[in-house]
């Protein structure tokens, strides 16, 4: 039922999937529209509890006034760190209307409120552990080691010093390797695909995942959503940091696409 007339309607006003599913079927040969090119479909909300109901909300709701089998996406970014969400709420977590950039502000206050609460009671801990109040205990603890550290401290300059005296001066500077950047928590993106036809009510489901972390700091400027804050220590970049092709090959959408389309024997 997909492709009839070489011509698949997304169930969706997200310009950012848009693109990641026209580079996905351009390769079949299918043309991809979404609700930017047809008029008269109302907002449809999202009230399911799973990713597979929303897309299913979706799909049904825009097929049933269009009547051709239409493809919908709902997806989102569960963390553990905030035990699964924000989830289905995703695309709303700041508050309507959506905006990917309060979503990301508030998904790193959050994880940094949560890294916060987590320190100070660490704290606490280690104070009733040592029948000192946390802050005490803590400030003995660096007098204890001050006088290790100073000299540490002491030694590594030292030897920087004789690093520069010993380099040939011709010599090119060496490529600092790149470090792992600061993650708050691991996480991962999910996406439900459910492929609609209103002539009989018969519809298909596709789920994909991939596993990542949340960055401190944004990073990269491709895709769109959280993909700047998600880490892929695979790749040693951000999801923003992959081309369109790159992040359909491994991506929630990609996967869940390609296990459609096997459905469908494409
Ligand atoms: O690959 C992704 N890279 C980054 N962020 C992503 C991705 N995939 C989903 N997300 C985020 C964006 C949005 O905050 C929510 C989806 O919400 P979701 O309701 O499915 O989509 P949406 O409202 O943007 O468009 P629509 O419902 O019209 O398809 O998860
Ligand atoms: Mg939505």
């Amino acid at each position: 039922m997909i492709g009839s007339g070489d011509v698949l309607l997304l169930a969706t006003r997200n310009s950012g999937k848009t693109k990641e599913f026209r580079e996905a079927f351009g390769k079949l040969g299918i043309a991809v529209k979404d609700l930017h090119d047809v008029e008269g479909i109302p907002d449809i909300e999202e009230t399911g509890h799973t990713f597979a109901d929303n897309a299913l909300l979706k799909a049904k709701a825009v097929a049933d006034i269009v009547g051709l089998p239409v493809l919908a996406d709902d997806s989102g970014l569960c963390v553990d760190a905030l035990d699964g969400a924000p989830g289905v709420y995703s695309a709303r977590y700041a508050g309507e209307p959506a905006n990917d950039a309060a979503n990301n502000e508030k998904l790193l206050l959050e994880l940094k409120r949560l890294a916060s609460h987590s320190e100070s009671a660490e704290a606490e801990l280690v104070g009733e552990r040592s029948g000192a109040p946390g802050k005490e205990r803590l400030a003995e603890s660096v007098e204890e080691h001050a006088n290790e550290s100073m000299k540490v401290l002491l030694a590594e300059s030292l030897n920087e010093q004789v690093e520069e005296v010993e380099q040939e001066p011709e010599q090119e500077p060496e490529q600092e390797p790149e470090q792992e950047p600061e993650l708050l928590s691991s996480a991962r993106f999910v996406c439900s695909l459910v492929l609609y036809d209103p002539a009989d009510g018969s519809h298909l489901t596709a789920e994909g995942a991939i596993e990542g972390n949340i960055l401190r700091e944004a990073r990269g400027t491709d895709g769109f959503g959280y993909d700047p804050l998600f880490w892929l220590s695979s790749h040693g970049r951000s999801m923003a940091e992959l081309s369109l092709a790159e992040k359909n090959a491994i991506s929630h959408r990609g996967q869940a696409l390609r296990r459609l389309l096997e459905m469908i024997g494409k």
